[in-house]
């Protein structure tokens, strides 16, 4: 089994070892699986519970307080599965595998979508919050009314760096310890095959101090993440943007065209800046091997291969 994860493209973190540490076990577990779907969703599982990355434990909170996760995952027979919006539930790649394996749609939300998650076994009610995202939040002196009020007290903080996708170019964010900025912590995803077939899975709590609510690119079908025979992609940066593109669908079909995967990784970011001129970052596998790609200040990838 090869596999290539990511822990997120933003900025430079203040802590890159134990990250490291953490893709490089991950990417390790993953190669231990029997299939390519088994693979990244291992490789994909203590990321989410890692208060180092913005998936499950540790995830984004939204402007209402909460931390909502997303997931995605596509096998090479272009089954896919999605969840979204879900309070509590820190392993959102599987809720986004039970769509897959056990229902006949691509994408099932909020509370419906938690409900699926415990008839299926995965755990939820989970507090997502750590102490650290809950003090980053109260600091900001949270909105207490209805839409609007949180649309007005989110436009001066969301994409502003704080969840280190950044609105812009190379802005992926500053250092985690300035105040109302989220910790060095991001979206994770990984791709993986067993030589024969691909599967590509992302999970995330999505962007910092966001309408409650919102949705982002991750459980979106071709923007967070993608696969076909060809092989597969997962994404992360600013979400909006990457779903303008649908960055991962870009991605897979360069290597549909014949481009190996490091190429193919490269041309679907340089045509993400040039479009959106926001920031991402792509890894990729193809026949050829893995590539990585991505126009913010870092994206911390790991490889293994068994
Ligand atoms: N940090 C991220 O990658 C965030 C994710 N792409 C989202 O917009 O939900």
């Amino acid at each position: 089994m090869r596999v290539v994860v990511h822990g997120g493209a933003g900025g430079a973190p203040d802590e890159p070892a134990p990250r490291q540490q953490a893709l490089d076990r991950a990417a390790e577990r993953g190669a231990d699986a029997q299939t390519p779907l088994d693979a990244v969703e291992a490789a994909l599982a203590p990321l989410e519970s890692s208060p180092r990355f913005n998936a499950g434990v540790g995830g984004a909170v939204q402007s209402d307080g909460v931390v909502r996760t997303d997931a995605g995952v596509m096998t090479s027979d272009r089954e896919v599965g999605a969840a979204c919006s879900m309070p509590g539930v820190e392993r959102a790649a599987s809720v986004a595998r039970v769509v897959h394996s056990e229902t006949p749609h691509v994408l099932v939300s909020g509370g419906h979508a938690v409900d699926l998650a415990s008839e299926f076994g995965t755990e939820t009610g989970v507090d997502l919050l750590t102490d650290e995202t809950r003090e980053r939040y109260e600091a900001e002196d949270p909105p207490r009314g209805g839409p609007r009020e949180h649309l007005g007290w989110l436009a001066t903080r969301f994409g502003s760096g704080g969840d280190r996708a950044g609105g812009g170019l190379n802005n992926g964010g500053a250092g985690g310890d300035e105040p109302g900025r989220a910790p060095d912590h991001d979206t994770v995803g990984a791709v993986a095959s067993d030589g024969e077939r691909f599967a590509a899975a992302t999970s995330t709590g999505g962007r910092s101090f966001a309408l409650a609510g919102r949705v982002g690119d991750v459980p979106q079908v071709g923007s967070g993440f993608f696969c076909t025979e060809a092989g597969g992609a997962s994404a992360t940066g600013a979400g909006e943007d990457i779903a303008r593109v649908t960055l991962s669908r870009r991605a897979v079909g360069h290597l549909e065209d014949g481009l190996g995967a490091q190429a193919a990784a490269d041309r679907s970011i340089e045509e993400f800046e040039a479009i959106t001129e926001s920031g991402a970052g792509v890894i990729v596998l193809g026949d050829d091997g893995a590539g990585s790609a991505f126009n913010t200040e870092e994206m911390q990838t790991s490889i293994a291969y068994k």
